[in-house]
């Protein structure tokens, strides 16, 4: 498909600040960009999903284009990041997933032991080539207004949700595979592995000036622990790292990575590590923490998506106060998850504006 080519032939970037903080750059204001930017807070998205089937904007470059605009047009984000949903890669290994109003996705045919071997691995990265084409079109849409974010939900997250057929409370049923069925696990995670290194660097040609893995089942720090984050996360986060920056230098281009990996302070240290530019936090650490762990580690987060319900004056001291913790050097900010679909839009315009008002 698509070769380096691509990504000289977009116009020039004008908002670089996130680029700059990663680069160690001082920007002239803190870069806010936020999860689910995109989503149902905005009227004009659920008015939109009216009209169109989730997956069927997904796989639609010119509706995956409207809407990863949508939230740039509306407010003063700092980066867009694409349409797309993380299972987009179980999809192309041949599982039908479906997104159920209020329920969230539900796999009909999910992966036992059984049946792992029936998986379509040949050529499943080529058949996410409509994701690639999303980006493309959306970088030519954005003319450089802001940077554009690819991602790829990480092995242990998409492999959860693969055994599981959707959200779980409890992960048993794929946690089981660790315990009982580790050869199979590896097998799994390897396929995955292997799938979503092809993928995020689809996107890189395709033209994502960014990229963020989602490692998110273990959303709360009981799904694993360190014995398991080492074992079956791990591993593979770094190979991801490893490959895809290898990709990214061969071809010539500058592509940060962020890692999100949710619930898992007891790995930040390791996280740090794994060869990312971008170390992802959730809402549940203070960023004093975070400062004392990770040192002046570039760091994404992490206001938690609850304190957009404070009044405007709350929100203005809850992101001082997180900015504070932090301090204002080496820091895109973000929610610490996505942004619930009850959010007002005011909310999220107080909070860019908190952020962006910062004095460095
Ligand atoms: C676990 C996960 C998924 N998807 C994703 C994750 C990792 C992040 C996280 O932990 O939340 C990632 C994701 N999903 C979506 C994006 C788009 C880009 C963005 O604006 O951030 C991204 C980056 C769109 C979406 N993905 C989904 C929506 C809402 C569904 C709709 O519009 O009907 C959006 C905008 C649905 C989705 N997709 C998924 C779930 C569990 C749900 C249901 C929960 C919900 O309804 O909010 C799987």
């Amino acid at each position: 498909m698509t070769d380096l080519t691509k990504q000289q032939d977009f116009p020039p970037l004008k908002n670089d600040r996130i680029l700059k903080v990663i680069k160690g750059e001082e920007p002239d204001k803190l870069p806010i960009w936020v999860m689910r930017q995109a989503g149902r807070y905005m009227p004009k998205f659920r008015e939109f999903r009216k009209l169109h089937s989730f997956f069927e904007i997904c796989q639609t470059p010119e509706l995956a284009c409207e809407v990863t605009l949508m939230p740039i047009e509306r407010f003063d984000f700092d980066a867009a990041i694409i349409f797309s949903d993380i299972l987009v890669i179980p999809q192309a290994l041949g599982l039908e997933v479906e997104m159920k109003e209020s329920v969230g996705p539900v796999i009909k045919n999910p992966v036992t032991i059984e049946n792992l071997n029936d998986l379509n691995t040949e050529g499943a990265a080529d058949r996410l080539n409509y994701v690639g084409e999303a980006i493309t079109l959306t970088r030519k849409r954005l003319n450089g207004k802001v940077p554009l974010i690819g991602f790829a939900g990480a092995p242990w997250t998409l492999m959860g949700y693969m055994i599981e057929g959707g959200g779980s409370k409890t992960y048993s049923k794929s946690k089981k595979w660790l315990y009982a069925h580790e050869t199979e696990a590896h097998r799994l995670l390897k396929i995955l592995t292997d799938v979503i290194i092809d993928y995020l660097i689809l996107q890189v040609k395709s033209g994502a000036q960014l990229l963020q893995i989602f490692e998110s089942t273990n959303r709360n720090a009981e799904y694993l622990n360190e014995y398991l984050f080492d074992r079956f996360c791990q591993p593979y986060l770094q190979r991801i790292a490893i490959e895809v920056k290898n990709k990214i230098a061969e071809l010539k281009l500058d592509v940060p990575m962020i890692l999100f990996a949710k619930g898992s302070h007891y790995s930040l240290e390791k996280q740090k590590s794994l060869g990312y530019d971008v170390i992802g936090i959730d809402w549940t650490i203070s960023p004093k923490t975070v400062r004392q762990i990770l040192g002046d580690q570039v760091v994404q987060g992490n206001l938690d998506p609850c304190a957009l319900y404070a009044s405007p004056e709350g929100i203005r001291a809850h992101v001082d106060e997180m900015i504070k913790g932090f301090g204002t050097g080496n820091l895109v900010v973000n929610l610490g998850h996505g942004i619930y679909p009850d959010m007002s839009e005011e909310a999220v315009e107080i909070f860019i504006d908190a952020v962006h008002s910062v004095k460095l």
